[in-house]
């Protein structure tokens, strides 16, 4: 008997950032709980009935880790194809101009690292592969095959703006 996956879950992930060049730093979160527990990511969750992915991204960084993003933009996809649990689409967003201070939730331990000693060792495995695209500013488009133990392939496509926001509409890898 076969059997039909589920349509993938939807996430959005943030990444506050502030300054340029070496002196740019990026916030993450020590996850507190739940999926990636005790790792560093950046802030986000699961997309809510009814909810757009950016009211998604400015809701999740506010209940995460307190901040608003007057300019919040949407720079990437990760599609992430999994074999033992469901598919993971993540809408990456960076977030700047940012306004409040940081606080620690429930879910996350924030803290600020510069982007020359980002906590690789301590994130998600596929974090390396990903994260200096987006922290160069390009807009991409990230496919991932992962085995319980292992991510054993991937790509990572640089796309322009409107192939991003087309796949807003028709989130299929
Ligand atoms: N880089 C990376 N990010 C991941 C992976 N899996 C995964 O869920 N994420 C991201 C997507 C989301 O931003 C976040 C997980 O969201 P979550 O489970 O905390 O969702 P939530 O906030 O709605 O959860 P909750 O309040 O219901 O506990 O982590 C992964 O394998 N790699």
């Amino acid at each position: 008997m076969t059997t039909t996956k589920p349509p993938p879950r939807l996430y959005t992930v943030i990444f506050p950032i502030e300054g340029s060049g070496s002196g740019q730093r990026v916030l993450l979160g020590l996850k507190k709980r739940g999926m990636g527990k005790g790792l560093w990511n950046g802030f986000g969750g699961k997309l809510e009935p009814g909810e757009t992915l950016d009211d998604c991204a400015h809701r999740e960084l506010q209940e995460e880790c307190g901040l608003e993003a007057k300019d919040l933009c949407y720079v990437g996809v990760l599609f992430m194809i999994c074999s033992h649990h469901d598919d993971l689409t993540i809408f990456v967003y960076t977030a700047r101009d940012l306004v409040g201070s940081v606080v620690e939730s429930d879910e996350m331990a924030p803290q600020w690292f510069t982007t020359d000693k980002l906590p690789y060792d301590g994130c998600h495995r596929e974090a390396r592969l990903w994260w200096p695209t987006m922290l160069n500013g390009s807009l991409f488009v990230a496919r991932f095959v992962f085995t319980q133990d292992d991510c054993i392939q991937h790509n990572i496509e640089h796309v322009d703006r409107a192939r991003l926001t087309q796949l807003l509409s028709q989130p299929g890898p």
